[in-house]
């Protein structure tokens, strides 16, 4: 994709469709495959997903690209976190010393992963006070993500890192999804009670403060590096036909922006998992998305997306090596 200049550049983008045909013929295909019809339930509609944007009834895996964007948060200041900030870097080097959870599952679920790390020595602007970015280092990050991405990937997997940024996520969300803070406000990495109190005060200040921007604007006053990067990252996908696997709630909440400009520009992503942060499930339902799993987790890093990525290649490898009725000389009759 072509590093855009302008936040608003990104709703006169120009960018490709699903393809019906192909997800229709994965659909006849899914018809065929000796197993009653329907019941490899969600597993069949992944298929046809998968058939919709790369363009071919007979969807491929071989080459799964996971990316994790780091940024730092001016917010933390407000004392919304409960692990300090100096975290955001060292779980950096705990990604590229293999010691994370994401490297483990990335392992297992056969993703390349690429950390990432974003300006993590300059952090945001306190969202309450100020504008956490400026147009042009929002558009700087999303760029970065942007030029990322692997265009010859066959699905983006999608992380972040960022201490303070639940408290982020929940602003984005309320700014764009409406609701009260409590809607959107949740535990994070383990906040107590008096904890998330002072994350919904931040949050009602915050959003207060920005209120009336249009949501890409939002992206910038409100988000941080790793939410723009997501959202480049999103965009240069849809740009090269890669679906994409966004992983939980910090994940969803960074593109929802996205979403409040041109709903439609998320139609190439699939969410998955359902975090357990409580704000999730609201915020996908106000999407239209799905999540693929529910195990309870609420990490980020894309460790739901990776575990979703196996799901994924278990529809594929069903949708392509399973034999018809035909093959296997079983009459349907
Ligand atoms: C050791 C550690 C590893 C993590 N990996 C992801 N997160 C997750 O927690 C952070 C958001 O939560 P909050 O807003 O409460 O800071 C993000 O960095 C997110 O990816 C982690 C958090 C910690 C502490
Ligand atoms: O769902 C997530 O992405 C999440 C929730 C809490 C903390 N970190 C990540």
């Amino acid at each position: 994709m072509t590093p855009l200049s302008a936040l608003d550049d990104i709703l006169g983008l120009a960018l490709p469709h699903p393809d019906a045909a192909a997800a229709e013929a994965a659909r006849a295909r899914q018809a065929q495959l000796t197993k009653p019809p329907g019941s490899l339930g969600r597993l069949e509609e992944l298929a046809a997903f998968m058939a919709a944007w790369q363009g071919t009834d007979r969807p491929k895996l071989d080459r799964a690209q996971a990316l994790v964007f780091a940024g730092n948060h001016g917010v933390c200041a407000q004392g919304v976190n409960p692990f300090p900030q100096a975290v955001t870097g060292l779980m950096v080097a705990n990604f590229e010393a293999g010691g994370a959870a994401i490297n483990q599952l990335c392992r297992v679920a056969g993703a390349e992963l690429t950390v990432i790390a974003l300006d993590l020595a300059r952090p945001t602007a306190d969202f309450t006070h100020a504008p956490a970015m400026t147009e042009a280092e929002c558009l700087a990050a999303l760029n970065r993500g942007a030029a990322a991405v692997d265009p010859s990937a066959d699905l983006l997997i999608l992380g972040e890192m960022g201490i303070g940024n639940s408290t982020v996520s929940a602003a984005l969300a309320h700014a764009i999804c409406g609701g009260a803070p409590e809607d959107w406000v949740g535990r994070g990495t383990g906040s107590d009670a008096e904890g998330v109190a002072r994350k919904r005060e931040v949050v009602a200040r915050g959003v207060a403060r920005h209120a009336g921007l249009a949501p890409l604007h939002l992206l910038a006053a409100i988000g941080g590096r790793e939410q723009a990067a997501l959202c480049g990252a999103v965009l240069a996908a849809r740009a090269a036909r890669v679906p994409v696997m966004l992983d939980g709630y910090i994940c969803t909440a960074a593109v929802a922006p996205l979403h409040g400009a041109a709903p439609g520009l998320l139609d190439h992503c699939l969410v998955g998992h359902l975090s357990a942060e409580p704000g999730h499930a609201r915020l996908c339902s106000a999407m239209g998305k799905a999540p693929i799993l529910d195990l309870g987790m609420a990490l980020g890093e894309g460790t739901g997306a990776a575990l979703a990525l196996m799901v994924m290649r278990g529809a594929l490898e069903c949708h392509n090596g399973m034999a018809t009725f035909a093959e296997a000389g079983i009459s349907a009759a």
